[in-house]
């Protein structure tokens, strides 16, 4: 049996736990909440079969063999860092958050301290084997667009490229590299930040994200060509409930990613 520590207990954390309790070879022992939301955490699991104890950090003598991040970008500085000195390998959701100068140099250099690894997940978009596969014979061009809800980018810097309460039709709020995206839409930064870190980096990545009042799904479509010749994916993700910013396949990509580490064969 793996033993899991969460870190994060939101819309991804909630569903992931949901989906791990009948799991007999997956058992997460802690989850780790910010002191403010402790209480609101442990509230939210006590009706769990076996619920995980609710703490602030990981107990000094805790060696899980997993530590999933599902919280962001504090999380990574204040948990995943740290763990990974400790030699306790790591799972990442929030990719965005590696968009920063130098952080994904930190999370290497503190793997390689801890004689570790960090797994970033795929999250809400498919098609990664394949993108970084890719890579390895040579990549010319990767174009993502993401287009969600008009009310997915409330709170963005969408609000002030259209009115987002009156829109009648899908509007381009923004244009540019992966880096500017993630500078200017961080919460919305992960897919084109794990494309860029699978494909060609945050420069030349080219990202067009669109605020659609018609559609109800985070749509996630991109285009590749390089010598491997070419490819495009387009994935409707439902939103989940809890966060209309977050797909539900998210969450589904956490589960396959722990059950491939803990059943005999992984896919
Ligand atoms: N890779 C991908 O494709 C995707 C990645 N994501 C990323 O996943 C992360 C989680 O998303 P989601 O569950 O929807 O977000 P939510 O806001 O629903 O949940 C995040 C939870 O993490 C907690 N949290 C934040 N910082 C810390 C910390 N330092 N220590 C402990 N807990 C913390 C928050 O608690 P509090 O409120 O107290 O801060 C909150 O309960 C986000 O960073 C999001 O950007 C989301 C969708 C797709
Ligand atoms: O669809 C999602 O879950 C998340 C998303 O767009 C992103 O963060 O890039």
């Amino acid at each position: 049996m793996l033993h899991i520590t969460m870190i994060g207990c939101g819309a991804i954390g909630v569903g992931v736990l949901e989906l791990l309790e009948n799991d007999p070879q997956l058992c997460v022992d802690y989850v780790i909440a910010s002191e403010g939301s402790k209480a609101l955490v442990r509230q939210r699991l006590a009706s769990f079969k076996r619920p995980p104890q609710v703490l602030t950090a990981l107990p000094a003598d805790a060696r899980p063999d997993f530590l999933v991040e599902c919280a962001g970008h504090r999380a990574i500085e204040e948990h995943v860092l740290p763990a990974l000195e400790r030699g306790i390998a790591c799972l990442i959701v929030s990719v965005g958050a590696l968009s920063e100068v130098g952080l994904v140099e930190r999370l290497e250099a503190a793997a390689e301290r801890g004689h570790t690894r960090i797994e970033l997940l795929p999250g809400a978009i498919g098609g990664i084997d394949a993108l970084s596969a890719a890579k390895v014979g040579g990549l010319d061009s990767v174009n993502y667009t993401g287009r969600k809800p008009a009310h997915a980018w409330k709170n963005t810097p969408g609000e002030q490229a259209c009115n987002l309460d009156t829109i009648s039709e899908a509007t381009v709020i923004f244009q540019g590299s992966a880096r500017e995206a993630a500078r200017l839409y961080p919460k919305n930064a992960n897919v084109a930040a794990t494309l860029s870190l699978a494909g060609l980096g945050l420069d030349r990545t080219q990202v067009t994200l669109i605020a659609d009042p018609h559609s109800d799904e985070n749509v996630h479509h991109f285009e590749a060509r390089g010598a491997f010749g070419g490819f495009e994916l387009s994935l409707r993700g439902k939103p989940l409930l809890a966060n209309p910013k977050t797909s539900a396949l998210t969450v589904y990509s956490v589960v396959r990613a722990l059950g491939n580490h803990a059943h005999a064969i992984s896919i």
